[in-house]
């Protein structure tokens, strides 16, 4: 998968934020309102093709939350249905990157992980608040 190239985001400042990690070789420095980010390399769904996503840094443990909020809009992030599918990806987290396997999580686990979530990044908690959709949380464990 390494030496396949991936897509940026069609969103330019994702897309500049992407660029930067990729640039300098980690993602030390790149954060949103002050927290950081790591960056996944999901394959689509549909296409097949690797796409940089990055996302929120929730980690615990050795293991991470990815967080479909995609700002409390009323659907899904597209990607959210590229994990669906292909649930193995690399997690960039600094200058490391490694293999895992993510789980989408409910009930008890997704509640103690939205905490996390929440702490490391206050504004999900906003954009819970902005629609009925139950934002998804997916659990990453190292493969
Ligand atoms: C615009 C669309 O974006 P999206 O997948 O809906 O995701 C929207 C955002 O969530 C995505 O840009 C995130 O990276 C934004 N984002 C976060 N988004 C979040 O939802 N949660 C976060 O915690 C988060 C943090 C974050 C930090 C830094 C940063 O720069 C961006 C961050 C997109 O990229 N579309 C592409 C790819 C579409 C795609 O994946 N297609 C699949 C098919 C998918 C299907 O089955 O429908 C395929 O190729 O097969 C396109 O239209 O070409």
């Amino acid at each position: 998968m390494a030496n396949e190239s991936a897509e940026l985001s069609p969103t330019d400042w994702v897309q500049d934020q992407t660029k930067q990690i990729l640039e300098t070789g980690t993602t030390e420095g790149i954060d949103v309102l002050g927290s950081p980010v790591v960056l996944l390399t999901l394959r689509g769904a549909k296409t097949g093709k690797l796409r940089y996503t990055p996302v929120m840094r929730v980690e615990h443990d050795g293991k991470y939350a990815v967080v479909a909020s995609k700002g409390g809009a009323p659907e899904h992030p597209t990607w959210y249905y590229n994990i669906k599918a292909y649930p193995e990806f690399p997690l960039q987290d600094g200058t490391v990157t490694k293999d895992y396997v993510a789980r989408e999580v409910e009930g008890a686990e997704r509640a103690e992980w939205w905490e996390r979530a929440v702490a490391a990044y206050p504004p999900y908690a906003e954009y819970q608040e902005k629609t009925d959709r139950l934002i998804p949380v997916f659990v990453l464990e190292p493969k």
